[in-house]
């Protein structure tokens, strides 16, 4: 692996400040990423996440040194990545959007070779280790067949496998595990965590696939709208939403009692179902029975209730109000 920079051992291996990226003018500027500011300490593996257009990628291409920032700066172990972009590099493998940093008249034994000799590693030292990483790709069998003629998931995983093979201290993932089947995901998620675990690399990764975040991220970075909207470990992500949500239906006049239900135990979904009403409703840990009690008074016979787990996908969906409630911000996560 490539040493880091020298000097300043304290900073983290990425640091995004205060970036801010439009593109376009006047009144068909885009702002893609509005003031967002966070750290990936060094053997960390830290998730980015938000919806679609909620400036990950752009955020990833400039502490990338791919775009230049409106305002705003990235820097990769302290070096600004603007100002000394190939240096910066140097430090950093990056998989973005699938296939594109992949030479696609090689095979994928020489991509690796290349992407290792391009960080200074004699290939030949690497050989079993770079068969090792193309067949848990599940790409030995087309190891010496030129890129060109694969498919997309395949071309993808060639530029993963590429990106690996340069073994750099950091290293930048957008959306992994796109295209990949289950054992494939299983066996990359193994990979990303011994990355940091027994390599001590750094990793930051875009992703929509939560059980992949929850599996191998310590740390999540909740995009929304250019901003960052949480920034928290991801197991206290899932325990601030550690509440049980019940799916309930009950048949009988609910009257005034779903107004009071809605804002005592954010019900909602009310739907009308051939067993009775249904609706959802989040109860806080221990207050199950306050919850019967107040349908019960409500003089309605309840029919089911089935109990669900909040896990990190209703977390994120929540955070950033894409589940039909307000946003909740980090100030909340703070608490
Ligand atoms: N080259 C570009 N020109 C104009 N607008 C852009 C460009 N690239 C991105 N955008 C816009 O900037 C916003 C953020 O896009 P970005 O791709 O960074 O989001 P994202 O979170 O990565 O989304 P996704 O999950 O869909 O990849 C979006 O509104 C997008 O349409």
């Amino acid at each position: 692996m490539t040493e880091p920079f020298e000097g300043g051992r304290a900073d983290p291996a990425v640091a995004v400040r205060d970036l801010h990226k439009s593109y376009g003018s006047g009144a068909s500027a885009v702002t893609a990423v509005d003031g967002a500011s966070f750290t990936v300490g060094r053997g960390e593996v830290v998730g980015l996440l938000g919806p679609n257009g909620a400036g990950k990628t752009t955020t990833m291409k400039a502490a990338l040194g791919l775009l230049v920032p409106t305002t705003g700066s990235c820097e990769v172990f302290g070096v600004d990545v603007h100002a000394e972009t190939a240096r910066a590099y140097r430090h950093v493998g990056a998989m973005l959007e699938g296939a594109r940093n992949v030479y696609w008249r090689l095979t994928p034994r020489e991509n690796c070779a290349f992407f290792a000799s391009l960080q200074g590693i004699d290939p030949q030292t690497r050989r079993e280790e770079h068969d090792r990483l193309l067949e848990s790709l599940d790409l030995l069998d087309r190891a010496d067949d030129a890129v060109n003629d694969f498919s997309r998931g395949m071309k993808g995983k060639v530029a993963l496998a590429a990106t690996l093979a340069r073994e750099t201290p950091v290293v930048f993932l957008d959306e992994p595990t796109l295209g990949l089947d289950v054992e494939a995901t299983r066996d990359l998620r193994r990979r990303i965590r011994r990355l940091a675990d027994e390599e001590g690399r750094t990793v930051l990764l875009s992703s929509h696939d939560m059980d992949t975040v929850q599996a191998v991220c310590d740390r999540a970075v909740v995009m929304n709208e250019g901003r960052v909207v949480a920034d928290d470990p991801v197991e206290d992500l899932v325990g601030l939403f550690r509440t049980r949500e019940y799916e309930v239906t009950v048949t009988g006049t609910l009257g005034e009692t779903r107004a009071a239900l809605a804002s005592e135990f954010d019900a909602e979904r009310f739907r009308e179902t051939p067993d009775g009403i249904r609706f959802t409703a989040v109860v806080p840990e221990g207050g199950f029975y306050g919850f019967i009690d107040r349908l019960r008074a409500a003089e309605v016979e309840v029919v089911s209730v089935t109990t669900r787990d909040a896990d990190l996908e209703d977390a994120f969906l929540r955070l950033t109000g894409e589940d039909g409630r307000p946003p909740t911000g980090t100030g909340v996560l703070a608490e």
